[in-house]
């Protein structure tokens, strides 16, 4: 047998699935890591960290595997978007890497658009400037740390670093680069104009690669460390959103996404470059060729309920803690959760906001918060849906991935919320599992990704819209949308009290 690695570097671990030729998964493991917040807005990682767990997961998964190494033929990575690795002239790392739920670059992106100018950046890079995405961080750098700047010559995202560590390559793929607010996406070049605007050398952007192109193999002493064959073939991989679209079967026009990770996201796929959201929507570069995917953001989706286990339930599991949600009632007994933990992104992008708990009553037990949050957070990601459907996109069937599809409520919950039957796939880990099809695509085993994905992807459950509590959350959707506008100029003034 045959066997390829799909490596996921996600906000909260790296998860590691091995993938067989039938695509089936023969192995699992996983490995975290913290997240570094000196202070409010602040989001960090030590990508030494990243290498470390990615090499410390790879011998676990070679000290578990029965087969011979040189049976894995091919890896590939996901990982989370838009993080900030700057490098020097060697390619040692210069700070730790600033991350896609960081927020501290409000300014920076108002000179991003001053000088570039909305409309024109919107024309080019088919998105706004938010605060989460690259380019605002590398002017962040260059303002607030010169010294570190001045040594910087090469920036690149999270997994291009570790996957620069395993096979000794450097390079970007389209759809990372799609999310640095550098790249012309349509035209799949390092835009040379804002580069020039922004006074950034050309030459600090890598040299750009496709997802399913081979970029080297295993580096030797990474072999030895890990025990992976030296001939193992080292794809270039994608952004975590355009594996996970991948690895759940969204390759055509019509199928839609929901992923709940430390992020949400709802994505949909789009087989052109030109359609026009007016910037409402991310709009990114895919995975598989020449295809695109707009998608909406809620920034602190999963990480919001694991905010809440670690500050009040910090030793029990997910499972236990959802445990009773069944048994709290639509609503959760009127209490109102917004998932503002970190901040938003869609539908407002808005750095300052935070949370609430609308509606707190002397009733209420802890098992009212958990289900508050989890429909908070569904909420956040249908007004993604809300925005697509309102562009004219038909949502009647959504997959649903990522750590939150864990959860069978949950996903009853998104059934109805979303008023849209949700297929669960046999993983949950869509963006591993597309990481592997990228890697079985390059090593040829199959003609396209999409019929990698009619062989590898198996519906597991689906869950469908019930109509009395479908009625019961659109009137709940509407009180939920009222509270960012009522709580806005509120946490302004709250903000100064933050550290
Ligand atoms: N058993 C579970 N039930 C419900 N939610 C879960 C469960 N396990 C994990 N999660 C949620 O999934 C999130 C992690 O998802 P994951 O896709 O691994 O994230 P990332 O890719 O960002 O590292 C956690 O923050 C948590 O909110
Ligand atoms: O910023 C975005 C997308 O624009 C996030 O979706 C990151 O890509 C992180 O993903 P997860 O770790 O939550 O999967």
């Amino acid at each position: 047998m045959t066997y390829v690695i799909g490596a996921d570097l996600g906000t909260s671990a790296v998860k590691l699935l091995l993938v067989d030729q039938n695509g089936e998964i023969a192995q699992e493991v996983s490995r975290s890591y913290p997240l570094i917040q000196p202070q409010t807005g602040y989001s960090e990682q030590d990508p030494e960290v990243w290498v470390e767990q990615t090499i410390a997961a790879l011998r676990e998964m070679l000290d578990q595997f029965e087969g011979d190494p040189g049976e894995i033929e091919g890896i590939s990575f996901s990982g989370q978007m838009h993080g900030l690795v700057l490098l020097d002239e060697q390619y040692n790392v210069l700070r730790h890497a600033i991350l896609w739920n960081d927020t501290r670059t409000t300014r920076q992106c108002q000179e991003i658009h001053d000088t570039v100018g909305k409309e024109r950046l919107l024309r080019i890079t088919k998105n706004p400037a938010l605060e989460g995405f690259t380019l605002p961080k590398i002017l962040w750098v260059k303002e607030h740390e010169p010294d570190i700047f001045a040594k910087a010559t090469k920036f690149v995202l999270p997994k291009d670093y570790v996957r620069y560590r395993l096979t000794g390559k450097l390079h970007m793929e389209y759809s990372d680069a799609a999310g640095t607010l550098l790249l012309d996406v349509g035209r799949n070049e390092w835009s040379h104009e804002i580069c020039s605007l922004l006074d950034i050398d050309d030459d600090f952007c890598p040299p750009l690669v496709t997802s399913h192109d081979q970029v080297g193999t295993v580096d030797a002493r990474v072999a030895d460390e890990t025990g992976l064959s030296e001939a193992t073939r080292v794809f270039a991989g994608g952004a975590d959103n355009a594996c996970g679209a991948i690895g759940s079967g969204i390759l055509e026009e019509g199928k839609t996404l929901c992923s709940i990770g430390t992020s949400g996201v709802v994505l949909s796929y789009e087989g052109l470059s030109d359609k026009d959201f007016h910037g409402k929507v991310h709009y990114f570069n895919h995975g598989a060729p020449e295809a695109y995917y707009t998608m909406g953001v809620t920034l602190a989706a999963g990480y919001s309920l694991s905010w809440f286990k670690d500050v009040f339930a910090k030793n029990e599991s997910f499972d236990d803690l959802a445990a009773e949600v069944g048994s709290v009632p639509i609503g959760s007994n009127g209490l109102l959760f917004t998932p503002y933990v970190a901040g938003e992104r869609t539908p407002h992008a808005d750095a300052s906001i935070r949370a609430s708990f609308i509606g707190m009553d002397s009733s209420h037990a802890r098992r009212n918060f958990v289900r508050a949050v989890m429909e908070g957070i569904t909420f956040s990601l249908n007004e993604s849906i809300d925005i697509f459907r309102k562009s004219g996109k038909t949502i009647d069937t959504v997959v649903s991935t990522g750590g939150g599809a864990k959860n069978d409520d949950w996903l009853q919950m998104q059934a109805d919320i979303f008023d849209a039957k949700i297929v669960k796939l046999s993983s949950e880990q869509g963006a591993g599992m597309g990481a592997a099809m990228l890697a079985a695509y390059g090593c040829g085993w199959f003609d396209s990704l999409q019929d990698c994905a009619n062989a590898y992807l198996k519906e597991d459950k689906s869950f469908i819209p019930n109509r009395d509590s479908v009625d019961k959350y659109k009137k709940l959707f509407g009180l939920y949308q009222d509270v960012y506008g009522q709580t806005k100029e509120l946490n302004e003034r709250l903000a100064v009290y933050r550290n």
